[in-house]
């Protein structure tokens, strides 16, 4: 086969062990590879060692092991506006941000795969992550790259048989979470080489072919940019501390002080200062800055069975077909990577955000965090957590008072669900 008729896949390299190994099987498939490293973050960590360089010479040996081309790019400025400054709004707002989703969503799967299709002439794109799609490879390669309008006209109608999201065969190592605000567009050009693997089976793969200094690195824990550092000493560079009191639920009574109530996320264990029993933080009061907080890790406060996203990212149908057709529909939702599913009910409303109910009450969902929403294997999409139905707690309350519980709300006041 002559070169120029090889396809071209350009492959995300991290400077890790899985997309190391995607890149290897794409070459062992006979196509023509491209290894590209992407720069996000440009910092030195506690040690005063840039992290970023050191992945990017692992990914350079990569692609020297592999006998493939490789590309470095610098998105430290789209980072910056588009997950970075995000991360800080939200948190701002006393949210619970998650950056990894918007990575992917801005990053990975729009700059780089843009850069990869229309830079580098890609016929398709490539990841570590562990993930499926309904497409084989060949399917891939013949999507013709048309772009969709945008604005009012398009409708869900306007993609035939569109891509699903399908979960990794070892569902442990799934990563459908997040990659679930990706467009459509840039699904269908994607591979996942990984998908069908387990993370055993790619370690083997890499000791077998020579990468053994991807294979020693530790797996990256936490979100990217902070690392190993303290998260609060972290965050305090950024926002302004915002003092405030930690209160108990129970009775109101004041238990300590803090720096700063977005320092805190619903279901986390509160350090009170000259506190030894542990106590869980319940409920956030913006207008106060206080933090309220619960004396047990299952305490009712934690528990809610209802909740509202943003305008859902549907991956394949926009929105799903029963959904649009009975206004509800069941499935499964997580909220956090790895968690167990939990079932659910979907209430579709006008402008297209949903009420999630939960068939049991989950414990501490919080806002700003992704709903994801899931039909056995096929990953659905997610919206953003923008409101929480009563807790349990104040459920319980609300009984004995004979009174209406409040709703938790990050914006103005909104709908109830309406069966
Ligand atoms: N800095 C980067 N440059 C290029 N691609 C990246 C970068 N960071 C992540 N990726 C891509 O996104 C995928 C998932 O990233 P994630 O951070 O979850 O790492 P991971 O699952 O530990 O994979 P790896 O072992 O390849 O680092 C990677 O496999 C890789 O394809």
């Amino acid at each position: 086969m002559q070169m120029s008729a090889l396809r071209h896949v350009v492959c995300a390299l991290s400077g890790g062990v899985d997309s190391a190994v995607a890149a290897l099987l794409l070459r062992r498939r006979g196509y023509q590879v491209t290894g590209v490293f992407m720069k996000n973050w440009d910092s030195l960590d506690e040690h005063g060692v840039c992290a970023a360089d050191k992945d990017c010479e692992d990914a350079y040996k990569v692609c020297q092991l592999l006998d493939i081309p490789f590309h470095q790019v610098s998105y430290v400025k789209e980072y910056w506006n588009d997950v970075f400054s995000d991360f800080l709004n939200e948190y701002e707002k006393g949210r619970t941000p998650n950056p990894d989703i918007m990575c992917n969503k801005h990053i990975k799967f729009s700059c780089f795969y843009h850069y990869a299709v229309d830079n580098l002439g890609a016929d398709a794109v490539a990841t570590g992550h562990y993930a499926r799609t309904s497409l084989e490879d060949e399917e891939v390669f013949e999507q013709k790259h048309t772009k969709r309008p945008d604005g009012l006209f398009r409708n869900r109608f306007e993609v035939r048989n569109p891509v699903k999201l399908l979960q990794a065969a070892d569902s442990y190592k799934d990563q459908t979470f997040f990659l679930s605000q990706v467009s459509q567009d840039a699904l269908r050009r994607t591979i996942f080489p990984l998908g069908e693997l387990t993370k055993d089976f790619v370690k083997k793969i890499a000791a077998e072919n020579r990468l053994h200094h991807v294979l020693q690195k530790k797996e990256s824990m936490g979100i990217c940019f902070i690392g190993k550092r303290n998260f609060e000493h972290f965050i305090l560079q950024y926002l302004q501390p915002r003092p405030g009191k930690f209160i108990s639920i129970e009775d109101n009574k004041v238990l300590g002080t803090h720096k700063g109530w977005f320092l805190y996320t619903l279901g986390q264990r509160a350090k009170i200062s000259g506190l030894r029993e542990p106590w869980y933080v319940v409920e956030k009061d913006g207008i106060k800055g206080d933090v309220l907080v619960a004396p047990q890790v299952d305490h009712p406060a934690l528990y809610r069975d209802l909740l509202r996203t943003n305008r859902v990212h549907w991956i394949a149908e926009e929105p799903p077909a029963t959904l649009v057709r009975d206004k509800m529909m069941e499935c499964h939702f997580r909220f956090r990577h790895q968690m167990a599913l939990v079932p659910c009910v979907l209430t579709l409303n006008q402008d297209g955000t949903v009420w999630v109910t939960a068939v049991k009450a989950v414990r501490g969902l919080a806002l700003g965090q992704f709903a994801v929403f899931y039909k056995s294997d096929e990953c659905l999409g997610s919206g953003k957590i923008l409101r929480l139905g009563p807790s349990a707690y104040t459920l319980q309350k609300g009984k004995n008072r004979t009174r209406v519980a409040p709703e938790v709300s990050s914006d103005s006041p909104g709908l109830h669900p309406t069966p």
